[in-house]
């Protein structure tokens, strides 16, 4: 495969960008060789600057649920750019996609837009610690918050890719008001709550974890934090970024049936454009400012053209009878193919698997959390990585990474990733 443009774009870009790259993760640093330069991305497809065409398993970290450039987004943005990019002040569709959001995800009755994920768990950390007047909160180790300073401990995603899950330039200051438990280990957080009785704000969490590759709560353990919050006075927050309208309209919460305090959310819900929210009750949404005295502001925030983009992503999700399903199938039959490969070619790598969210371990063990997580050969899951792409199948380029699929996946395409999995998996064993 013939990538020296990308190589060429890749040398220029390092002269001006730090590694080249705007996020850590893109730089392919965990799975060798150079990182492809886009150009363009259609449906399932995504075209390299070398004109290469790969299937799309990562869907630029999971906002491209309905596959690339798709109509209803397009025409959302196109029209709404004729209307002029930015005004810094209120606008109807902020409404529209405010009151949508509170119908799809019931336990969000106030939502305030802001402009990352990253600004969403920050806001809502901030806001918890205002309302319960609180300083400290507890997360999890291998789950990622986006790059806030006080997420940046024990982190999930592109911080353990780069071996750094605990950043230098976080004071100490501000890293002793993170209390650090265990994933699926409601003990671990009693202990927390106990040492640090009255003191602890929220319980931040990725319902179901895609940032040390998938993981699944375990039976009880999203029900036994609830318990644990409204027994504490601790504000309950389901960081949604990730599984936020893709697990389900009303995301993980409504799969599971447990209903957080605060949600954020993040990717999906801007179609593409760069957009979080953070949202839910009434009582804790109005110590918001101007309403309240906990301040957050944003110049973009509430976008004319990302709303735009935004609204017409979810009233899509709303609306189209079967998307869910849909994504349910191919989800199914695509890690159907592969677990049937890895059985066929006698290895027990272990799968985890919700909807449209799968990862494939390089390792035996059960992974139900950091520690097993890590037990992953992340040398030979680089190997895999570069035999997929070879074989024109993008993967995110980390272990500790979910896939995300989405609706423009085909019959074709899901036969064509099993076919080039298994060979992948012979070539490298
Ligand atoms: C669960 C989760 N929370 C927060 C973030 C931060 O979002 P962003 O990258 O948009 O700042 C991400 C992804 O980066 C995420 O996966
Ligand atoms: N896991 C991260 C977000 O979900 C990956 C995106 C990034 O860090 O660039």
């Amino acid at each position: 495969m013939d990538i020296s443009n990308s190589k060429s774009l890749f040398a220029n870009a390092q002269n001006f960008i730090p590694g080249g790259v705007n996020s850590p993760v893109r730089a392919f640093k965990a799975v060798g060789g150079d990182p492809l330069f886009i150009k363009k991305a259609d449906g399932a497809y995504l075209y390299d600057e070398d004109d290469n065409r790969y299937i799309e398993l990562i869907n630029s970290w999971g906002p491209m649920i309905l596959g690339h450039n798709h109509p209803v987004i397009k025409e959302a943005v196109i029209k709404a750019m004729e209307s002029g990019t930015s005004f810094g002040a209120p606008t109807a569709k902020e409404i529209e996609i405010a009151a949508l959001i509170t119908k799809m995800v019931p336990s969000v009755e106030k939502v305030r837009m802001v402009n990352s994920g990253t600004e969403a768990t920050m806001s809502a950390v901030r806001l918890a610690r205002g309302f319960t007047g609180r300083d400290k909160f507890i997360k999890f180790e291998g789950n990622y918050h986006g790059h806030g300073d006080s997420f940046l401990i024990a982190a999930g995603s592109g911080a353990i890719t780069m071996g750094a899950p605990n950043s230098p330039g976080v004071t100490i200051g501000t890293a002793k008001d993170t209390l650090l438990a265990l994933y699926n280990d409601l003990e671990s957080v009693e202990q927390l709550i106990e040492a640090n009785k009255a003191e602890v704000a929220a319980i931040i969490l990725e319902p179901v974890p895609g940032n040390m590759g998938l993981v699944l709560p375990e039976e009880g353990f999203l029900q036994g934090l609830r318990k644990l919050c409204d027994e504490e006075g601790i504000v309950l927050i389901f960081d949604e970024v990730m599984t936020g309208f893709r697990l389900a309209k009303g995301g993980a919460q409504e799969v599971f049936g447990v209903t957080p305090d605060l949600t954020t959310m993040g990717k999906i819900i801007g179609g593409g454009m760069p957009v979080g929210a953070y949202g839910g009750k009434k009582e804790i949404m109005d110590f918001v400012s101007p309403v309240g005295p906990v301040y957050q502001a944003g110049t973009l925030s509430g976008n004319p053209i990302a709303m735009a983009a935004g609204l017409a992503m979810l009233q899509y999700l709303d609306q189209e009878p079967g998307v869910y399903n849909q994504l349910e199938s191919i989800g199914n039959k695509l890690v159907g193919g592969v677990k049937q490969s890895l059985s066929k070619l006698g290895l027990n790598y272990s799968m985890n698997h919700l909807g449209s969210m799968y990862s494939l371990f390089f390792s035996e063990e059960k992974i139900i959390d950091f520690e097993t997580a890590k037990t992953s050969d992340t040398a030979l899951f680089g190997k895999y990585f570069q035999a997929m792409l070879k074989r024109g199948v993008y993967l995110p380029p980390s272990q500790f990474e979910s896939l995300f699929l989405s609706t423009s996946l085909k019959e074709e395409h899901i036969e064509y990733i099993i076919q080039a999995n298994e060979e992948s998996l012979k070539e490298i064993l």
